[in-house]
């Protein structure tokens, strides 16, 4: 990275958080703003289980962007455990940006969220998200009906998916964020520990093969990930926890078929994000009702503590 001015008169840096229903469009607007895939996406909801960090330092700014799990009403432990982290990181932040999905009617789970925004101090962006999947009309009518939710600093309508007016929400935000030096390194891009982007990307394509069908009851653990330096090569053994035999049944497939697809997937995902070769080693284990123990969730590295 070339030489990069930290902290002068008129440096901006801040924290940004992403709120909004499970499915908005928070992850995908995440890893077009940092321009490379940091967090993981997929069709089920609630997909991010983690305060996520991410840095994004340019020329004249630095902004931290916690990507919060979708608010919600919670029907067990792992959704109680995901709505406090999401509230908490309402708290203290800069900027809160809410997405809105254009092509779909505001509901209450919309309302629920701006409820929520209402009441913290932080700068409010409303963010219209996936016009691309929006008529223009849908868009104006959903511009009308996003006002009256929250009293917003900025309205941007963007699309995460074509890039369009992504930048467009950058400057919003930075033109929002407090004078300050930066606080991190400019070359570091999250504060996840890497074994924990690894076992994401590993739920992802879990969560992609199956869809609806072993929605949250899944969990994966690294049980060993070491580097070869002579082979430059990571070996990767990964445990993929669910609660009943017959999950355990539909993720390995017929004769192995499923976990390998999921095994060469992943493998490919991670050998981009480490730069080497990957050896990975899939098993399932079944563990009852690991979702409803919220120590177990902890130690599974969910939620807050973790
Ligand atoms: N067409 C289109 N699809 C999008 C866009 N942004 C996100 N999506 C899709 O919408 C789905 C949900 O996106 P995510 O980014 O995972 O949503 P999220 O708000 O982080 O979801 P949770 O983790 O459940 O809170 C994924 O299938 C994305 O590919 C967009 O701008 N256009």
């Amino acid at each position: 990275m070339p030489d990069m001015i930290l902290a002068a008169d008129g440096f901006k840096s801040g924290f940004v958080t992403l709120v909004g229903r499970p499915n908005a469009g928070k992850s995908t607007l995440l890893n077009a703003l940092m321009g490379k895939k940091i967090a993981i996406t997929s069709n089920t909801a609630q997909t991010t289980r983690h305060r996520f960090r991410a840095v994004l330092t340019r020329e004249g700014f630095q902004m931290i962007i916690v990507d919060t799990p979708g608010l919600h009403k919670p029907h067990d432990a792992l959704g109680e455990e995901l709505n406090t982290s999401a509230l908490k990181a309402l708290e203290d932040v800069d900027v809160a940006a809410m997405l809105i999905d254009s092509s779909k009617p505001i509901g209450r789970g919309d309302e629920w969220v701006a409820a929520q925004l209402r009441g913290c101090r932080s700068r409010k962006i409303c963010v219209l998200s996936k016009v691309d999947l929006a008529t223009p009309d849908q868009i104006a009518a959903q511009r009308e009906a996003a006002e009256g939710l929250a009293e917003w600093d900025a309205m941007v309508a963007l699309s995460a998916e074509t890039g369009y007016n992504v930048d467009a929400f950058a400057e919003e935000v930075v033109y929002l964020l407090p004078e300050g030096p930066a606080w991190f390194p400019p070359d570091m891009e999250t504060d996840q520990p890497i074994e924990v982007v690894v076992a994401e990307f590993i739920r992802e394509k879990i969560l992609r093969t199956f869809h609806d069908e072993v929605p949250h009851a899944i969990g994966v653990a690294l049980n060993e990930m070491e580097y070869d330096r002579k082979k430059d090569l990571y070996r990767i053994f990964a445990v993929i926890y669910v609660e009943r035999d017959s999950q355990k049944g539909i993720i390995i497939g017929k004769r192995g078929a499923a976990i390998k697809r999921i095994g060469i997937e992943a493998r490919a995902d991670l050998e981009q994000l480490l730069g080497c070769r990957v050896f990975l080693d899939l098993s399932v284990k079944v563990k009852k009702n690991w979702r409803r123990d919220a120590s177990q969730i902890r130690r599974f590295g969910y939620g807050e503590g973790a």
